[in-house]
């Protein structure tokens, strides 16, 4: 997700949209900007109306001056109030919509795109939705008021003097120039200075995330040491674009002289020479200033353009990362009624995290309805990647994954995962009640389902001995209960999906015996009437299953039930012999006699 593309307006296509359901308050915005600089201008020419009127002996404070001036005050301040109200309006709600779709698209993404990204993720979605929106709230529309503003003050003053203008504005076009030339490095800048905070965030998850393992394996320093890198980047970055910014701001004061004093002395001379009034050299003097305001804007109008583009276009990379669903058609998306075909199969499945190194190696099986099929093997052969298949989480690089007899790419994935649960050693908890836990299995769920699914769980009593019962507040990840407590809590709010199939990867394999105990008689239970496919370290476990499957190094090795393959002699009848501690048994077994 690297920016690599170069820094343009074409960046901000991506934001078009969003900004364009505001346009009601936008226009309301710009129209109020043309009126508050429309009031700027006329208050010049008040300063110039009352001065001449003044030297030339008329007295003008009358009611309709003082009516007048307090209509003009009273404009000014309502059209400064609508244009900053409504482009504020129309700045946070623009925030909201990007943020809106970022969120919805990461709900769509790949796994292996969301990956070790949180970092990158959290980031795009706070630091660089901020700089888009301050540019479009606060920048581009006080760009859009300086230039009216300047167009406004230019027409009037050249109707003053049309020499005295030319001669504020000489210096202009060298002066933007300058600026947008010293201003452009910091578009780099700002990227490096986001990565370095994109670095800060990703390990500040990781120590949030791992407090335990930190404090237990005293990582900390390591932690600190990544945390530092991406400190450092952050600071030399800002560091780098404070200095231009330093440089360029005594530059602009300087700049901003010369149309001073070249107006002054030249505004002086015609004065002197009869061609300007002295109220006109003074609204000269007085609106000069509106000349001249853009010009120290441009240099950070600019810098903030660099840096907003690259932000727009760090979230439209994220926005057009593909989708999980694209290649998948959505035809699935009821519950199947076919009999007869088996729940799950797998025809010759390769698959690898990458092109280096194949985990599956020609995978072929089937799982029919109502049947518990169980796979063991060593540590890395592929049992979990093969769930994640099951899952949609990836795609297989060759080969075919059914569901129903139906490919996987042919369902919508959100239905094929309605006919899923998962349960895995990481008991995954949100932040919430107990009951919003359980209830995540169905949205909606009246609190009798889901006590009736905690029951089910071995849940309900210590549910109840929770100092609120079900409504007892569980902080991020569950840190208030123990691991077999979490575990039957997913199993609940599995229950309460009643999904027909049920996926277990070693949901017992964290817990102590007591907990497993009450671990397993719930996962008896949620796995009555369904289809079943677990994975097992502990044979004791899967001994009744209907079809037990061995993998090593991503491919089958052997299948049949625990009678089949203890008589087979071979690498089950060694795992479970050794997982027993009946070695010597293995001899038996080899001459045929089944204990
Ligand atoms: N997201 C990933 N990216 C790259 N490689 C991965 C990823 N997840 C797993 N692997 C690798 O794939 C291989 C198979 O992992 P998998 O988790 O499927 O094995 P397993 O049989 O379930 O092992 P265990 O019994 O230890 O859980 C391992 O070598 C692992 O390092």
């Amino acid at each position: 997700m690297r920016t690599k593309k170069p820094i343009q307006w074409g960046s901000f296509r991506v934001i078009a949209p969003y900004a364009g359901r505001y346009k009601l308050w936008m226009t309301i915005s710009i129209a109020a900007s043309l009126v508050s600089a429309g009031t700027d201008v006329l208050a010049g020419y008040a300063i110039q109306y009352l001065t001449d009127s003044t030297m030339n002996g008329a007295w003008l404070w009358g009611s309709q001056t003082i009516l007048s001036v307090i209509l003009l005050v009273a404009a000014a301040v309502l059209a400064k109030y609508y244009s900053s109200f409504y482009s504020g309006r129309f700045g946070f709600s623009l925030a909201r919509d990007v943020r809106d779709a970022v969120s919805s698209r990461l709900e769509h993404m790949r796994i292996a795109d969301l990956d070790g990204q949180s970092g990158r993720i959290v980031t795009r979605l706070t630091s660089d939705v901020n700089t888009v929106q301050t540019f479009m709230q606060d920048v581009l529309p006080n760009c859009l008021y300086q230039t009216i503003v300047f167009l406004a003050t230019f027409g009037y003053l050249t109707s003053l003097n049309w020499k005295l203008s030319v001669t504020a504005v000489a210096s202009i076009p060298l002066t933007i120039y300058l600026v947008a030339f010293l201003s452009k490095p910091i578009g780099s800048y700002n990227k490096g200075e986001q990565e370095g905070k994109e670095l800060m965030a990703e390990v500040a998850q990781d120590a949030t995330g791992g407090i335990y393992i930190e404090k237990v394996y005293r990582l900390q320093e390591q932690l600190k040491l990544r945390f530092d890198v991406g400190s450092d980047m952050a600071l030399k970055y800002s560091v780098l674009r404070q200095k231009r910014y330093s440089y360029l701001i005594p530059l602009f004061s300087v700049v901003r002289w010369i149309p001073l004093v070249s107006c002054s002395v030249y505004g002086g001379f015609l004065t002197f020479a009869g061609e300007l009034t002295t109220g006109s050299l003074l609204a000269f003097i007085f609106l000069l200033n509106y000349l001249v305001n853009p010009l120290t804007m441009v240099q950070s109008a600019i810098g903030d353009f660099y840096g907003a583009s690259v932000s727009a276009q760090r979230i439209g990379e994220l926005l057009a990362v593909q989708g999980e669903e694209e290649g998948h058609s959505s035809f699935r998306t009821k519950t199947p009624t076919e009999t007869g075909s088996d729940v799950i199969a797998f025809d010759d499945v390769f698959f690898g995290y990458n092109e280096d190194r194949r985990i599956l190696q020609g995978v072929s099986f089937r799982v029919e309805a109502g049947k518990k099929v169980a796979f063991v093997g060593g540590s890395g052969s592929g049992k979990s990647t093969m769930l994640q298949l099951i899952c949609g989480f990836h795609e297989p690089q060759s080969g075919r994954i059914s569901v129903y007899g139906e490919d996987l790419k042919h369902w919508c994935l959100e239905a094929a995962r309605e006919q899923l649960s998962l349960v895995s050693q990481d008991a995954f908890l949100f932040p919430g009640t107990v009951a919003d836990n359980i209830a995540y299995g169905k949205p909606g769920a009246a609190m009798e389902e889901i006590v009736e699914a905690a029951q089910m769980a071995n849940a309900h009593a210590f549910i109840m001995d929770l100092p609120l019962g079900y409504g007892t507040p569980i902080g991020e990840r569950g840190v208030l209960l123990s691991g077999g407590q979490k575990q039957r809590l997913t199993i609940a709010r599995g229950i309460l999906k009643n999904a027909p199939i049920l996926l277990l990867d070693e949901p017992t394999s964290a817990l102590d015996v007591q907990s497993e105990a009450l671990v397993q008689d719930a996962l008896e239970r949620f796995m009555e009437g369904r289809t079943v496919i677990m994975i097992a370290h502990r044979l004791s476990t899967i001994k009744n299953a209907d079809e037990i499957i061995v993998m090593h190094e991503g491919l089958i090795v052997e299948q049949g039930t625990h009678e089949d393959l203890l008589a087979r002699g071979g690498f089950y009848l060694k795992l479970y012999a050794k997982q027993m501690g009946h070695t010597d048994e293995i001899q038996a077994w080899r001459t045929g006699g089944v204990a």
